[in-house]
C-alpha cells in the first residue's frame, strides 16, 4: 500500500502538469519556466517509477508511448465524417446562400472558420479521457492512432468536464516546424515532405509514437460526431463550448449575418494567409444554427449546410499579386 502522501503528490504533479501543459501548448501563454515542468515532470517519472501502480491513462508521463505497433487497428465512425463540397469564386458563394435562404426560408446566420490545412482527426473521450483518437480514412472507415494523437501537446487528455464526446478538427504541423523538419531531413540525406499536409500526415502514420512525439504537431478542433452532446444550439457557441473544454480552436473563427460579410471575411484572409504560422487552403461557411443544419441535412457525400471556398494555390496567389503589380 503507497503511503497517502505520495498517492497525494502524484495527483498534485499530474493535474499541475497536465495544467502548465495546456497554458503552453492550447493557449500558447506558460505560466512557469520550462525547468520548472522539466523537474516537476521528472519528480512524477520517479515516483512513477517506484510506484507503477499510481500511473493513470492522463498522465503526461503517458503521452509518449513504448511500444511501436505492427500496424494500425481499424476505427469504424458510428457518424460519418463527411467531406465538404468546395467553390472557388464568389458567384458559386452567392449561389449557396441562395440555396440555403430558399430551402429553410429563414434569415440565416454564417460561421466563417480558416480551412486548416491538415489532417482530419476524431477524438472519443468517455466521461472526459481521451479513450481513442482515429483517421478520417473513407469517411466511415478510419485507422487508430491514438498512441500517436496522445503525443499531440494541444490535445488533452482530460477534459474540464468528465463528459462522454466526440470531438473532430484538423491535425496540421505549423510552417515553422515544417521547414525545420526538411532541413533536418535534408541534412540526413532523407526525403523531404512536399508541404505541411504531407508532413503532417506522414508523421501521424509513424508506427513508433516517439517519432511523432517528435514532429510537433498541433490541432484546431472544430465540431463534434453528435451536437447533442453539446450544450450549445450553434456552431459558433460550440466553437466555445469546446474551447472551454480544453480543446484548441481556431480564434479566427466569425459569426457572419451575411453573404457579404461571408466575402469580406474570405477577402481579409487571403490576404492574411502568409502571415499564418500555418497552412491554410481556404475558408469553410457553415449554416450557424444546429436546427437549421438539420433541416438542410446531408447529400451522399457532404452537408448542404457547409462549404468550402478554395483559395487558389499559393504560388498562383503569388503570380497573380505579382501580374496586378505589373499591370
Ligand atoms: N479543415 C478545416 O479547417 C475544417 C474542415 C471541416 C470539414 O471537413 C467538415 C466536414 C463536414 F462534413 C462538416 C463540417 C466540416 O467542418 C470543417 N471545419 C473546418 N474548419
Amino acid at each position: 500500500m503507497v503511503e497517502k502522501s505520495i498517492v497525494k503528490r502524484a495527483e498534485e504533479l499530474r493535474d499541475q502538469l497536465n495544467k502548465y501543459s495546456y497554458e503552453y501548448y492550447v493557449k500558447d501563454s506558460p505560466s512557469v519556466e520550462d525547468f520548472v515542468y522539466d523537474s516537476l515532470y521528472q519528480e512524477l517519472v520517479d515516483i512513477e517509477n517506484k510506484h507503477p501502480e499510481l500511473v493513470t491513462e492522463d498522465s503526461p508521463t503517458q503521452r509518449v508511448g513504448g511500444r511501436v505497433l505492427e500496424g494500425f487497428e481499424k476505427v469504424v465512425h458510428d457518424v460519418p465524417l463527411y467531406s465538404l463540397n468546395d467553390v472557388f469564386n464568389k458567384e458559386d458563394i452567392i449561389a449557396f446562400d441562395k440555396r440555403v435562404q430558399k430551402a429553410l426560408g429563414q434569415q440565416v446566420s454564417y460561421t466563417c472558420e480558416l480551412k486548416i490545412d491538415g489532417l482530419s482527426v476524431s477524438l472519443r473521450y468517455e466521461n472526459g479521457k481521451l479513450v481513442q483518437g482515429a483517421t478520417r480514412g473513407d469517411g466511415t472507415v478510419g485507422e487508430d492512432i491514438t498512441e500517436n494523437l496522445k503525443t499531440v501537446r494541444s490535445i488533452p487528455l482530460s477534459l474540464k468536464k468528465s463528459i462522454t464526446i466526440e470531438a473532430r478538427g484538423e491535425c496540421y504541423m505549423p510552417k515553422k516546424s515544417f521547414v525545420r523538419l526538411n532541413q533536418d531531413r535534408e541534412e540526413k540525406g532523407q526525403d523531404v515532405f512536399a508541404n505541411p499536409r504531407n508532413a503532417a500526415a506522414g508523421s501521424l502514420r509513424q508506427l513508433d509514437s516517439k517519432i511523432t512525439a517528435k514532429r510537433n504537431l498541433s490541432t484546431f478542433l472544430y465540431s463534434v460526431a453528435d451536437t447533442a452532446s453539446l450544450k450549445s444550439s450553434s456552431q459558433f457557441d460550440a466553437l466555445q463550448e469546446l474551447e472551454d473544454l480544453g480543446f484548441q480552436t481556431n480564434q479566427e473563427r466569425k459569426l457572419c449575418h451575411s453573404i457579404d460579410e461571408v466575402w469580406d471575411y474570405i477577402e481579409e484572409f487571403q490576404e492574411k494567409r502568409g502571415d499564418l504560422s500555418y497552412e491554410i487552403d481556404g475558408v469553410v461557411i457553415k449554416v450557424n444554427n444546429f436546427k437549421q443544419q438539420e433541416n438542410l441535412g446531408y447529400t451522399v457525400k457532404a452537408p448542404r449546410w457547409a462549404i468550402a471556398y478554395k483559395f487558389p494555390p499559393e504560388e498562383a496567389q503569388t503570380i497573380i499579386r505579382d501580374i496586378q503589380w505589373t499591370v
